[in-house]
């Protein structure tokens, strides 16, 4: 796990695109793990947080070419209730804020499906999709103010597959802000389990802000335990943490991680 702790949010940004660039430009055979002609599979998070990486990926595009076309991605999670096309919902949110502003064709963009009849199986085909399409190459994720990846809320099993959780009131609180009345957060969501997002093969989580100061102590500096499902991230291969100062400012070996980014040999890439 490598922590790195960056000067404002925007350099948060451009170094989560630098890692998403990287694969998309390499191509899978260049990821261990992949087999030459596959394509990159990218995993993307909603949330505010991530925007900032999306946006500048569309700068990239625009600017300097780079090219998703190659590329398929699969979302964390999606609201229980809500059709597809809802303002709020995770597909709607990810072509709004990512896949519209890029060359990464809209059926090759995937989410678990909240409205399916039967969610149990649609829970099943989801984590089957993931794994026919070679597993995620980097998979994006944010942080909630619980601990929460996905929406793998606390509490939850930590080799847990795509399943049905219950939000708690916090996060119900948090995410209120994209609807236009709290009482329609949904109480139900069908997420990746924690198992499902460990098979990733680099997990990037981005936190900035203070809010996320104690969730990011607890998931990098705190026990392994289902109590902070980021906490996973812990004995992941491949798991770097982009932070700002504000998202840092909880951690105990803070200098510590601005030593070892610092002084990082030039030869190692994030
Ligand atoms: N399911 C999403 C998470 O994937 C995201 O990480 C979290 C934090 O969101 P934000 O980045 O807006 O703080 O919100 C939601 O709960």
């Amino acid at each position: 796990m490598e922590i790195v702790i960056l000067d404002g949010v925007d350099a948060v940004d451009r170094t989560a695109a630098d890692i998403v660039e990287r694969v998309v430009r390499a191509g899978p055979a260049a990821n261990p793990g992949r087999s030459a002609g596959s394509t990159p599979v990218l995993g993307l998070a909603t949330g505010s947080t991530p925007v900032g990486t999306y946006r500048e990926l569309a700068r990239r595009h625009r600017e300097d070419g780079l090219s998703f076309a190659r590329c398929r991605a699969f979302l964390l999670d999606e609201y229980i209730g809500l059709s597809k096309t809802a303002e709020q919902s995770y597909f709607s949110f990810i072509r709004q804020n990512f896949v519209d502003h890029v060359d990464l064709d809209d059926a090759a963009v995937f989410s678990p499906d909240g409205d399916a009849d039967d969610i149990a199986s649609e829970a099943q085909r989801y984590d089957a999709a993931i794994a026919a399409a070679g597993g995620i190459d980097v998979q994006i994720l944010g942080i909630g103010t619980d601990g929460h990846i996905g929406f793998n809320e606390p509490g939850s099993s930590l080799r847990s597959r795509t399943r049905v959780k219950t939000l708690t009131e916090q996060t119900r609180v948090d995410n209120a802000r994209f609807f236009d009345s709290p009482e329609d957060v949904p109480h139900h969501v069908l997420t990746q389990g924690l198992g499902t997002i460990d098979e990733a093969r680099h997990l990037v989580l981005i936190a900035t802000g203070e809010s996320k100061a104690e969730a990011v102590a607890a998931a990098v500096e705190g026990p392994l335990t289902a109590f902070c499902p980021a906490s996973t991230i812990q004995w992941h291969p491949h798991a770097t943490v982009l932070l700002d100062e504000g998202a840092a400012s909880s951690l105990a070996l803070g200098e510590y991680y601005r030593y070892a980014y610092a002084n990082k040999p030039r030869w190692q890439h994030l």
